[in-house]
């Protein structure tokens, strides 16, 4: 695990909601001392939560230390919230503070008008796992970024789960929709089949319990096996037995894979969109 102990200034998180929460609270499991952690937070029932981690929060920008230097701010806010939002932060804007932005959709040329030329905007692409150290991020720098600047927000992100980095932006909406909506997905398929599991006979604590240690057993097994996704679905798979039957449903033509081909496809083209709109 890198040392997140280090970074040359506070860190400053605009919005600390679900996602923000996640980094934040994977970043404190991981050392991160609370006192060098400010947070703009409007959500006063929010804001008592974070204070009980001892980290310093206020309602709005004005609340800030005016001396705060921050080497790293976290842009956390809906997308939609960024164009009101953005702009009281375009003071720290410096070539020593970098905006780390974990927004859907708005691209750097987007938010480098609302926070200045000159400001240095790392896009990035996590998901809510980071609260449990098992995230993965994809992030795209700035041109005007540092060699520094990304090592600190590439070890930030390393600090809450695997980070890759991407220089064409554009792939960023399709991240977005595979691994940052991705565990909505995921805790979908322990809905749908436990559901399933209830529809089959089985208590409904039962049920549940049966599909989610089955996913994550699964998604574990899939990390540490040697052996890919497909060679682990097959190794379940006895000849004539019962998960060739439900196989036969799931990938038959119009089964799983099309349905989540136009899944991917409608979340990518949404993120295209936010670029623009609302
Ligand atoms: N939830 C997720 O799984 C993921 C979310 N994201 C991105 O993270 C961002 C936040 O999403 P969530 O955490 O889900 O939303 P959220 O609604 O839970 O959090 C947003 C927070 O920003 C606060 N806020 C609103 N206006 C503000 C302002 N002017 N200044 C400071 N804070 C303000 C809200 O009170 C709220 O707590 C979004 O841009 C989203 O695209 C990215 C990856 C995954
Ligand atoms: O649903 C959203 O727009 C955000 C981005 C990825 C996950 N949640």
């Amino acid at each position: 695990m890198p040392e997140i102990l280090n970074l040359p200034g506070s860190l400053l998180l605009v919005g600390c909601g679900k996602m923000g929460g996640a980094l934040l609270d994977g970043w404190l499991a991981r050392g991160l001392p609370p006192k060098d952690v400010f947070i703009v937070e409007p959500f006063q029932a929010m804001r008592e939560t974070l204070a009980a981690k001892g980290v310093n929060v206020c309602a709005d920008e004005s609340g800030l230390p005016k001396d705060l230097r921050p080497a790293v701010i976290l842009l956390a806010t809906k997308p939609q919230q960024f164009s009101e939002a953005l702009p009281a932060y375009a003071r720290f804007a410096r070539p020593d503070c970098c905006y780390l932005s974990v927004a859907a959709g708005k691209t750097i040329a987007a938010m480098k008008q609302l926070l200045g030329p000159n400001a240095v905007v790392i896009r990035a692409m996590p998901n809510t796992p980071a609260a449990v150290g098992r995230g993965i991020t994809v992030f795209t720098p700035d041109a005007n970024a540092t060699e520094a600047q990304r090592r600190i927000s590439s070890e930030l992100l390393e600090a809450v789960g695997e980070v890759a980095e991407l220089e064409d932006e554009g792939l960023l909406d399709a991240v977005t929709a595979v691994s940052g909506g991705g565990p909505a997905y995921v805790f979908l398929l322990i809905e749908c089949l436990a559901r399933a599991g209830v529809e089959a006979g089985l208590p409904e604590a039962l049920a549940m319990q049966l599909a989610s240690v089955t996913v994550s057993g699964a998604g574990e097994l899939a990390r540490l096996s040697a052996e890919d996704a497909a060679t682990l679905r097959r190794n379940v798979t006895s000849p004539r037995g019962t998960t060739l039957e439900a196989l036969n449903v799931l990938m038959a033509d119009d089964g799983l894979q099309p349905l989540m081909t136009r899944a991917i496809a409608a979340a990518t083209r949404r993120s295209r969109e936010l670029a623009e709109n609302d």
